[in-house]
């Protein structure tokens, strides 16, 4: 049976990069991806962006929806401070499998809790079941169509407060139109967009930061 894509990912991290390294950890995924076979990790351009907003918000509680092979997680949990944790939702058992292995190799797994299932299913068992008061950071990576719903469902289930962040991937390609109109309408919303590319590829993206006001 031969390997999956994200199998190869992970075994060239394995054999190339540094143990306990996360910024090595990033490099080889982003060298395996860049010249070897694309994958959608957020990369190292919009990564940029994602730390930029990472060190601003300085989170102590941060959720992320769509872990893939645990590229933003490592990129996320490298910059959070002592205390501070991830969240990260994955429902594809595979590429959670993945994800785990990488997150531990890359040293950052005591700040990071992968949870595994649908993010519609996940965000309403975060304050009982994962203890999460409120969320400070929202990393939106998951499919595209669910921006706009989880975003509502965050709101219902009172996990946002003001000044809570969401950072939104790929608002061009493949694209969330139905979010945008609805984040932009939305006077709870302060948004900020922030153009790029598309990962690893001269495909113009962009990604959308929305600040809740409260
Ligand atoms: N509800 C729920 N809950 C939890 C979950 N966990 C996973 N999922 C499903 C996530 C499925 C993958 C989402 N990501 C993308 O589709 C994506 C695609 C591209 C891309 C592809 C081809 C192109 F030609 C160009 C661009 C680039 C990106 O940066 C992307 O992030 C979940 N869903
Ligand atoms: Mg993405």
């Amino acid at each position: 049976m031969n390997q999956s894509k994200e199998q190869r990912i992970l075994n060239f991290v394995l054999q190339n990069a540094v143990r306990g390294d996360p910024c090595s950890v990033l490099d080889t995924i982003d060298k395996y991806c860049s010249q070897k076979e694309w994958a959608m990790n957020v990369g190292d351009e919009k990564g940029l962006i994602l730390d930029k907003t990472l060190e601003e918000v300085n989170p102590s509680v941060a959720l992320e929806l769509g872990t893939y092979c645990g590229y933003s997680a490592v990129r996320i949990a490298r910059l959070l401070k002592p205390g501070a944790r991830l969240l990260t939702v994955e429902f594809n058992p595979e590429f959670a499998a993945i994800a785990k292995q990488m997150i531990e190799f890359a040293g950052v797994q005591d700040k990071v809790k992968l949870l595994e299932g649908p993010s519609e299913e996940i965000i309403p068992q975060l304050k009982k079941k994962y203890e999460v008061g409120t969320l400070d950071f929202v990393f939106l990576d998951h499919w595209k169509d669910r921006y706009t719903p989880d975003t509502i469902l965050l709101q219902e289930c009172n996990l946002l407060k003001k000044g809570s962040v969401l950072l939104a991937d790929n608002i061009i390609v493949p694209g969330a139109p139905e979010f945008i109109n609805y984040i932009r309408n939305n006077p709870r919303f302060q948004c900020t967009n922030y153009p790029s590319h598309l990962e690893y590829m001269k495909v113009v993206d962009a990604m959308e930061k929305a600040v809740f006001l409260g």
